[in-house]
């Protein structure tokens, strides 16, 4: 297997500044992130709301400057690229916004909006354009004669297969889903997915998925990263992070999760500012098994397929087993505050609160 995207130590830190401008440190947002994909293969990134997620896919195709470390597509070195080389890149890197009310211009026909792409990168022969938007429009499932609408007259779901079929329009071997389907109806969320991982699959595309949905990921995902405060805190394939995750705040997600039949200690309290995130293990503040050694040390490179996953993953006692410790009301608000987002429904416990 060939990685097609390889991201090494990558970090972005944003410089946070009083109201008179004076700097007042940095939002470690993305903290020395290593990751590979490899072609063909879905990955996905998790972890609560403000660990990182989208900065990482931003940075991971030079949307925006990382501050420090190497990213590679294809082999190349996309931070040596010229503006112009990298505008030429993009080409075969696109990524699919979370929101397609905001991500598609309410000036443009859809036609327009597909046609944007098509010509800035010179994909098809001249006279071919229009066929093609309509070849794509069909192939997400919408009518070819809806290429002259315009956005405000499409549904969400519709809007974002409008907005997948942009993204697909000039062939890209890589594309970055943020949260493509939580904006959405849960109604229509399903068909989306389907038909994302139906494109996946038939065009080969190397697919990173952004998402807090662990229902969606554990549909499609091959590889899954659990992002937390800036860093990757566990890296695996998807069957063994569900089926026997490593890292305690990977068991706190899934226990978040009905139907997974993992049930943990949910986590406590507030993730720590990432402007000063705890020395050691991030997650040593929350966590309910961590040690003394957590204060000091990051985990190190686990064995196995697992990637950077807790030094107590041999001593944990087998999820199933772990009891949680937050009942009704105060732990649906829990995982509200932890998801940033409406929590799914906890399962019956069978206790009392
Ligand atoms: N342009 C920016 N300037 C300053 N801080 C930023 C900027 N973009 C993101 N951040 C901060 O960086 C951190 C990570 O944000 P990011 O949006 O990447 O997280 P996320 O995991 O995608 O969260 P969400 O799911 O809520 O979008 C947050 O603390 C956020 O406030």
């Amino acid at each position: 297997m060939t990685a097609l995207l390889e991201l090494e130590g990558l970090a972005k830190h944003f410089p946070v500044r009083d109201a008179l401008g004076r700097a007042r440190g940095a939002v470690r947002a993305v903290d020395g992130v290593s990751l590979s994909v490899e072609a063909g293969t879905v990955l996905a990134i998790v972890g609560e709301s403000g660990c990182g997620k989208s900065t990482l896919g931003r940075l991971a195709l030079r949307l925006i400057e990382p501050d420090a470390g190497r990213l590679r597509f294809a082999g190349e070195d996309l931070r040596a690229l010229s503006p112009r080389a990298l505008r030429a890149r993009r080409r075969d890197m696109q990524l699919i916004f979370q929101d397609p009310f905001a991500s598609l211009d309410p000036r443009m026909t859809v036609e327009d909006a597909i046609l944007e792409p098509l010509r800035l990168h010179d994909v098809v022969q001249r006279g071919g354009e229009r066929a093609r938007v309509r070849q794509l429009l069909e192939r997400v499932g919408l009518r070819p004669d809806m290429a002259r609408r315009w956005p405000h007259e499409f549904s969400g779901g519709q809007r974002q297969r409008i907005a997948i079929a942009r993204a697909l329009a000039s062939g890209p071997k890589l594309v970055i889903g943020d949260e493509p389907v939580s904006a959405l109806d849960v109604s229509v969320q399903a068909q989306v997915v389907n038909l994302l991982q139906d494109l996946i699959r038939e065009l080969g595309l190397t697919f990173v998925l952004i998402s807090h949905d662990l229902g969606v990921v554990r549909h499609i995902a091959d590889r899954v990263a659990v992002m937390y405060l800036g860093q990757i805190v566990e890296e695996g394939p998807a069957a063994a992070v569900f089926g026997a995750p490593r890292h305690p705040y990977t068991r706190a997600l899934l226990a978040a999760v009905p139907g997974t039949g993992a049930k943990a200690a949910l986590v406590e309290g507030d993730p720590p500012s990432p402007i000063a995130p705890p020395a050691g293990c991030r997650f040593h503040t929350r966590c309910p098994f961590a040690e003394a050694v957590c204060r000091t040390e990051v985990p190190g490179l686990a064995g196995g397929e697992h990637r950077a996953a807790c030094h107590l993953q041999d001593r944990l006692p087998p999820a199933p087993a772990l009891r949680e410790r937050v009942a009704g009301g105060e732990r649906l608000r829990r995982l509200q505050a932890f998801f940033g987002a409406p929590a799914p429904q906890p399962e019956p416990t069978g206790e009392t609160a």
